[in-house]
């Protein structure tokens, strides 16, 4: 990295050397375009040493609903969303750095569930609005991002923000992320046997800031949160007949409505004669989980940190602060579920899928992950004020690939 010191620092102490308070500030702008929603995080990152990580700085984030899978048969609709967005950077980051400043969207489930054609023409029509924009615009800037990568970058944002990736003794939690349409599970086995004891394609090498990782990661399609709740009423890859009525224990017994997901159109209701609450419910949710995934025996033992609808449905039901997050056990999820599930009139207010909601998170970690019921679980949406997400991660990545930083 010698090319990068000027022939002035070796005069100048780097505190005091006068460019450097700006030259070693830069940014990094990128979409995640998920299944409920597309995001931008606009980052700052400062190097104070070359032998250093860069440091987060600061991040802007801004959100729209639905997400570009809703889009499916508009895709121009949808990239325009996209510009919305992009259009809060030209604010954001100086004019003189907005050529050195690379732009990135990558999509997850929702557009790994439509066809190849529909995904593809929203991501052209994405690709041209970064084209026109004054950033920088990488080869593979706009597309749709490999399952494993979404755990393992989840999982290095954590790690990075925790403070677990610089420097010896090097502690790293496992993470959960729960999405719409699908979830995983990232962590670093300390045991041989868990490689041993795991399929090949769950363990991903990655080499990040000049270390390799031999990382646990899945991405389970199709068990993300709303993708669960269509999978329970027995409507997931369905060819859904127009006023078919979907029915579950888990609803209340005189709900009728409908449901827009991945620009279907759903019917769903209660069990109006027959029964309701936390048994059958959790019976129902049990078909969706049971045997489908793989238990690492290592991490019944360990806590996590999990976050996105694991920590949007704890909050919902005080679980758990909304703005500063909090520490659970599995079992409190299974609480909350009975609670609910068994009292549906008086939580009427709130969604209507509350209770499958907290059900299918207790099914999902006891029957589908293996957890205990005293595994401890760190809900976090923020860490010093970053987002717990993806994003953080892939920016690095991105960075690193351009040769910007480590
Ligand atoms: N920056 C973000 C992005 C998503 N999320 C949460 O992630 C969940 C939705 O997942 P998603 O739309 O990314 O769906 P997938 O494409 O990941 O399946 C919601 O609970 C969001 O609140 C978040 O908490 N923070
Ligand atoms: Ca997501």
């Amino acid at each position: 990295h010698s090319n990068r010191v000027m022939w002035f620092q070796e005069f100048f102490p780097p505190n005091v050397c006068p460019i450097n308070a700006k030259a070693n500030t830069f940014y990094g702008i990128m979409f995640d375009a998920g299944s409920t929603g597309t995001r931008i995080h606009i980052y700052t990152f400062v190097q104070k040493s070359p032998e250093k990580l860069p440091e987060v700085e600061g991040e802007i984030f801004e959100s729209v609903k639905p997400g570009l899978s809703a889009y499916a048969d508009q895709p121009e609709k949808g990239a325009e969303t996209v510009k919305t967005l992009l259009d809060m950077a030209i604010d954001a980051v100086p004019p003189h750095l907005w050529k050195k400043t690379p732009v990135v969207l990558k999509a997850t489930a929702g557009l790994r569930l439509l066809s190849e054609e529909k995904a593809q023409a929203l991501l052209s029509e994405v690709k041209e609005v970064f084209e026109e924009s004054p950033f920088l615009v990488p080869e593979d800037s706009v597309g749709i991002m490999d399952g494993s990568h979404e755990g393992i970058l989840a999982w290095i944002t954590v790690n990075f923000l925790t403070g677990q990736l610089s420097g010896q003794n090097q502690q790293t939690v496992g993470t959960l992320d729960l999405g719409g349409a699908s979830t995983q599970i990232t962590f670093l086995p300390r045991f041989e046997e868990t490689l041993k004891e795991t399929p090949g394609d769950f363990v991903t090498s990655f080499e990040m800031f000049n270390s390799t990782y031999k990382l646990y990661t899945h991405s389970y399609l199709g068990f993300g949160l709303k993708a669960a709740r269509l999978a329970t009423l027995g409507a997931l890859n369905m060819e859904v007949v127009d006023g078919q009525m979907f029915r579950s224990s888990c609803l209340p017994k005189q709900l009728e409505a409908e449901w827009h997901f991945g620009g279907v159109k759903y019917r769903y209701g209660g069990n109006k004669e027959g029964e309701t609450g936390f048994k059958p419910c959790y019976l129902e949710v049990l078909k969706v989980v049971k045997g489908k995934l793989h238990q690492p025996d290592e991490i019944r033992g360990s806590s996590f940190y999990a976050f996105s609808y694991y920590y949007d449905r704890a909050a919902d039901t005080n679980l758990i602060d909304y703005e500063r997050g909090g520490v659970l056990e599995v079992r409190d999820f299974e609480r909350k579920a009975k609670e609910v599930c068994d009292n549906m009139e008086r939580y009427n207010s709130a969604s209507p899928f509350l209770c499958m909601d907290l059900t299918y998170i207790t099914a999902l970690l006891k029957e589908g992950f293996g957890f205990r019921d005293n595994t401890v679980l760190k809900l976090t949406k923020k860490v010093n004020n970053i987002e717990t997400s993806w994003t953080l991660g892939a920016t690095f990545y991105l960075l690193q690939s351009l040769g910007m930083t480590y």
